[in-house]
């Protein structure tokens, strides 16, 4: 834990009065296909973002964007006023629905990795003394995930739950300053997706680490975010599906002050009910 805190004080270094995160008219098109356009959002340092939004209307696209991997086809997107690094880089990490972890590598070696990797990025093994330290930052990891009793185990001894766990582990051994999670709890059933909110909500109020998150459960969204950003369509040509793209058509604080897992939404219900409608609709 002291490991999480430290992390995050090393993160609070920026300068607080300007957005951590800017997305400026970004437009995302794929060939004539407008996926997303004209998104505008000012992200502080440490908010968890909650994205929902109809089947296919560029929330993964949007988390691609902010990862590195694609780059927007117009608009820009600043990282403490910085262009983001056009590859994914360490300062962000990402957990998706199906998770991507070395079937050969026990769970210990599956974190352990990604400390040991870069700075070996030819051997890829440390050794002595540094593999050591990487392998008891990784235990410590997977202690606090719940995994410390399956150090030793391989990724398929592990339920869905405990994969995600390993899944979570892995992204925030390497220390990132956004986390990226596109629907990470979505194979998993009710019971446990209730244990890992609340691990997540723990690591994150811990580490006060800036959170992405793609779902389809808009009460998961509710729940979990300090901030639900909703995708949408606002207009629609039927004779050219493609020629307009999503945009954040509501972006709502939730749990203002919240240090407690399932805190109320605080959502007027005058502003819920239609949004619940209207999401579930589409
Ligand atoms: N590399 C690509 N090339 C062409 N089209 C793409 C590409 N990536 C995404 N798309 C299209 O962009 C649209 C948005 O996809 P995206 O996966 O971002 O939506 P989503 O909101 O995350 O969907 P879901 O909720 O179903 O996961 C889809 O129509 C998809 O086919």
């Amino acid at each position: 834990m002291a490991n999480l805190e430290h992390h995050a004080r090393e993160n609070r270094t920026a300068d607080s009065s300007k957005p951590f995160i800017q997305v400026k008219n970004v437009w995302q098109e794929y060939g004539d296909q407008v996926v997303l356009e004209r998104l505008n959002l000012n992200i502080a340092e440490g908010e968890f973002c909650t994205l929902v939004g109809a089947s296919g209307c560029g929330k993964s696209t949007f988390l691609r964007l902010l990862l590195g991997q694609e780059t927007p086809s117009r608009g820009e997107l600043l990282l403490d006023g910085k262009p983001l690094a056009s590859e994914p880089d360490a300062s962000r990490g990402v957990v998706f629905q199906r998770y991507s972890v070395f079937p050969h590598l026990t769970v210990l070696d599956n974190v352990a990795l990604g400390l040991e990797l870069p700075r070996t990025p030819l051997l890829g093994r440390l050794f002595g003394r540094h593999k050591r330290e990487a392998r008891e930052q990784a235990a410590q990891m997977l202690h606090k995930v719940g995994l410390g009793h399956a150090l030793d185990k391989y990724p398929a001894q592990l339920s869905g739950g405990m994969q995600q766990r390993l899944a979570i582990a892995q992204a925030l051994i390497m220390k990132p300053r956004v986390l990226l999670l596109d629907e990470p709890f979505g194979a998993l059933d009710p019971g446990i997706r209730k244990d890992m909110h609340a691990l997540l909500l723990e690591l994150w109020q811990e580490t006060r680490l800036t959170v992405f998150m793609v779902t389809h459960d808009l009460s998961e969204g509710f729940t979990l975010g300090s901030r639900i950003l909703v995708f949408d369509k606002p207009r629609i040509d039927p004779h050219a599906p493609g020629a307009y793209g999503a945009r954040v058509t509501y972006d709502i604080p939730l749990h203002e002050g919240r240090h407690a897992p399932g805190a109320s939404t605080g959502l007027p219900a005058a502003l819920s009910e239609p949004l619940r409608t209207a999401y579930q609709g589409a």
